[in-house]
C-alpha cells in the first residue's frame, strides 16, 4: 500500500476514490472501504482512501482525541486490501473551496478519481455545504456510489459511540462497533523507576498526545510485545493518572505483564482484551498501592480464568 501525503506524490492515473474521515475505522467505514474495492475491481482501478488528518475537528477543537492513531489506521487500511492512501492536514483553504472547486480541482484533477464512493452522511467544501447526492451531479459522467448507513440494533453507528463507549470504560461495546480488537501500541519509554523500586515494574506506553485513551481506571487486559507477536502476556494496566505518586494530569497507559522480567525499554507494545477492574485512587502510602496492585493481580488472574 502506497501512501501520499501531498498532492505532487499522487501518480497521475485513473482510480477509485473513497473519501472520509475513517477515525476508528468501525464497522461503517468497512463496509464503505468494502464498496470501493468492489467498484475498483469492477473498473479494474486501484482502490485510494482519501482521508485528512489531522482532520476538520482539530482545527477548530485543538484538543480534540482519535479513536485511533495513524499507524494503526494504515495497518488497517492495508489488510483491508487499500492500494493507496492520500492524508493531508485538513485546512481552511480546503474548507473555503466551492463544492464545484472541491471535485472539479481536488477529487478529478488532483487524484483523478474515475469512481467516488462515499458514505450517505458525507459533506463537502464551503461550510460542508456539498451533500454526497450533489457529487453525482458534480463528478459526472464519474460513476459515484453512495453507500446507506450502516445500522446496529436499528441504532446508526458513528464514531461518536465508539468514543463514549471508550470515555465509559465499555470496553466490550466499543469492539461491538469497531469490528476489531481495541488496542493501544507504543513503544516503552522510562518512567520514574517507582515500579521497580516500591511496587512492581510497569512498562509505560508512548502514545500520541491527541490519542482517546479509554476511561481512566485499572484495567485485566493482555499485551503482545511486537518482537515475538504470537505470543500474549497477561497483565494489569493503569490507564489515566498516578494521584499517589504527583499531581502530574497528563495520562498515562502502565502495564505490568504477570510471569514475566526482561528489560523492554524501546520495543513497541501493545495492549489489548481490556477489562476495567476499578477506578484510580489516591492511596496515602506506596505500601497501600502495592496491596491494591496485588489485589488487582488477584482479580485479573481470575477474570482471565473465568474467560479461558
Ligand atoms: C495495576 C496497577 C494499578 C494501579 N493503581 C493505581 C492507583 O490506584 N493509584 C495511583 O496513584 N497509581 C496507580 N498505579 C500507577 C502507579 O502509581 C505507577 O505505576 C507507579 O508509580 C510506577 O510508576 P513508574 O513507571 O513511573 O515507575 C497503578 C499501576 C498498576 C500497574
Ligand atoms: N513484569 C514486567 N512488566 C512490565 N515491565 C517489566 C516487567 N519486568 C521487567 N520490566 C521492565 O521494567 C520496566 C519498568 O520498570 P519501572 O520501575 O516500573 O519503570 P520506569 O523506570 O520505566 O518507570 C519496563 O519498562 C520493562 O523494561
Amino acid at each position: 500500500m502506497r501512501i501520499y501525503h501531498s498532492y505532487d506524490e499522487v501518480p497521475q492515473a485513473p482510480r477509485v476514490v473513497v473519501l472520509g474521515h475513517f477515525d476508528g475505522l468501525h464497522l461503517g467505514h468497512q463496509a464503505l472501504i468494502e464498496e470501493g474495492r468492489t467498484l475498483a475491481d469492477r473498473l479494474n482501478l486501484p482502490l485510494m482512501v482519501a482521508t485528512f488528518y489531522p482532520q476538520f475537528q482539530s482545527l477548530v477543537t485543538p484538543e480534540f482525541k482519535y479513536i485511533m492513531d495513524q499507524d494503526s489506521k494504515m495497518r488497517h487500511l492495508e489488510e483491508m486490501h487499500v492500494d493507496e492512501v492520500f492524508s493531508v492536514p485538513f485546512s481552511w483553504s480546503i474548507a473555503e473551496m466551492t463544492p464545484e472547486d472541491f471535485v472539479q480541482s481536488l477529487l478529478l484533477t488532483a487524484l483523478h478519481a474515475q469512481g467516488i464512493v462515499v458514505g450517505f452522511d458525507y459533506t463537502f467544501g464551503h461550510r460542508a455545504g456539498g451533500k454526497a447526492e450533489d457529487l453525482m451531479a458534480l463528478a459526472a459522467p464519474v460513476p459515484v456510489k453512495i453507500v446507506p448507513a450502516y445500522t446496529l440494533n436499528d441504532v446508526i453507528l458513528s464514531s461518536t459511540m465508539i468514543r463514549q463507549a471508550l470515555r465509559e470504560g465499555r470496553i466490550a461495546d466499543a469492539e461491538r462497533f469497531l469490528g476489531y480488537s481495541y488496542e493501544l501500541c507504543g513503544e516503552v519509554i522510562h518512567g520514574l523507576a517507582n515500579g521497580r523500586r516500591f511496587l512492581v515494574p510497569t512498562a509505560n506506553v508512548s502514545l500520541p498526545k491527541d490519542l482517546l485513551l479509554p476511561a481512566p481506571g485499572v484495567y485485566a487486559g493482555r499485551c503482545v510485545l511486537e518482537s515475538e507477536k504470537t505470543r500474549t502476556y497477561d497483565a494489569v494496566i493503569n490507564i489515566g493518572t498516578r494521584p499517589t505518586v504527583d499531581d502530574n494530569p497528563f495520562e498515562m497507559v502502565e502495564a505490568h505483564l504477570l510471569n514475566f522480567n526482561r528489560d523492554i525499554y524501546g520495543e513497541m507494545l501493545c495492549v489489548r482484551d481490556l477489562y476495567l477492574m476499578r477506578g484510580i485512587v489516591k492511596f496515602d502510602s506506596f505500601e497501600k498501592l502495592k496491596e491494591a496492585i496485588m489485589k488487582d493481580i488477584d482479580t485479573a488472574k481470575e477474570y482471565f480464568h473465568q474467560k479461558a
